[in-house]
């Protein structure tokens, strides 16, 4: 069901004793016989090991871990992870990458395990850069991206695909992913560009398309609650330490001196708190 935005609804299971699941839309909610298929990794020489790893599909994660003995059991997330049947097989796959929003440090090293992890565990050798964001798919050309193209990508900053914001035109952007016969969209972007993916999928299932949509949450903020780290962040704190650094070399170094430095962060403090208490030289936060 959508809400007037065009989003999904939250997909909620409720359980024993109070047990809530915020549950991910998927391929099965709208196509009752979508096949399944035995997972690549479980016959892959140098992977099988991962068999081990194999997810249960209703393992879920506590949101609040906690609890008192008389609390109701609360919130639950989908546990991510490799599932022993996947939805695609190999050779059908025609994946895409793209990225959207602001810069973060990690953004090559995220496309890079994406086309690694598809390619070499997966099997999958159909794989698409979409450039310059959600404009990309109806303005661009795509580019193929596989292992060797990737190779070195993760020592450069930004992203090879490139990124933009605004551009996001729902039926456009699922009219080239039809087109292109495109069954598998990864997304990397903030939490606008997650606004963006929840319309596209909206859209995939309201054509009954077999496609599925992938959000990857990137914040150099790390305020995600429900994820350890955000990647990019450590490269942040590392940075913004080195200008503390040498603000504190100038406050040192003058009679009365003070050195102020502004961190970004918009209404999140991580990275100026992680900053100051790695550095020790910071007076007042
Ligand atoms: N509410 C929204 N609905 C659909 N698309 C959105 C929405 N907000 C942002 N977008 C799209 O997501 C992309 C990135 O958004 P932006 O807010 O700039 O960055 P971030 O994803 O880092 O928050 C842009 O292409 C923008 O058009
Ligand atoms: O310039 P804007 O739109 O206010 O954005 C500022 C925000 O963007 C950032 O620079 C990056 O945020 P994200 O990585 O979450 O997109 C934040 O540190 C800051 O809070």
């Amino acid at each position: 069901m959508s809400t007037e935005n065009g989003c999904a609804e939250p997909k909620l299971v409720t359980g024993d004793a109070g047990y809530v699941l915020e549950d991910v839309p998927h391929l099965s909610d709208y196509i009752p016989d979508l096949l399944t298929y035995t997972n690549p990794l479980q016959n892959h020489h140098a992977y099988s090991v991962v068999k081990q790893y194999f997810v249960n599909v209703d393992d879920s994660v506590t949101k609040k871990i906690v609890v008192g003995r008389s609390s109701p059991r609360g919130t639950h997330f989908r546990r991510a992870g490799p599932r022993q049947k996947v939805c695609f097989e190999s050779d059908e796959v025609l994946a895409c990458i793209v990225t959207c929003g602001g810069l973060c440090p990690g953004l090559n090293t995220v496309i890079r395990e994406l086309v690694c992890g598809l390619h070499d565990m997966y099997g999958v050798n159909s794989i698409l850069g979409i450039e310059d964001g959600y404009k990309g798919f109806y303005s661009r050309n795509t580019i193929p991206l596989r292992p060797k193209v990737v190779n070195d990508i993760h020592r450069r900053g930004g992203t090879i695909l490139g990124t933009s914001r605004g551009g996001h035109n729902t039926s456009k952007i699922v009219d080239s992913i039809q087109d292109r016969g495109i069954n598998q969209v990864y997304i990397i972007g903030g939490d606008g560009t997650h606004k963006g993916a929840a319309m596209i999928f909206e859209e995939i299932r309201r054509r009954g398309l077999k496609v599925a949509v992938v959000g990857i949450p990137k914040t150099i903020d790390n305020d995600i609650p429900v994820i350890d780290k955000s990647f990019g962040f450590d490269t942040a704190v590392e940075e913004a330490q080195r200008a503390i650094n040498a603000a504190h070399v100038e406050g040192e170094s003058i009679e009365n001196g003070i050195g102020v430095v502004k961190l970004m962060g918009r209404d999140s403090g991580f990275i100026a708190m992680y900053a100051t208490l790695a550095s020790r030289d910071v007076a007042a936060v």
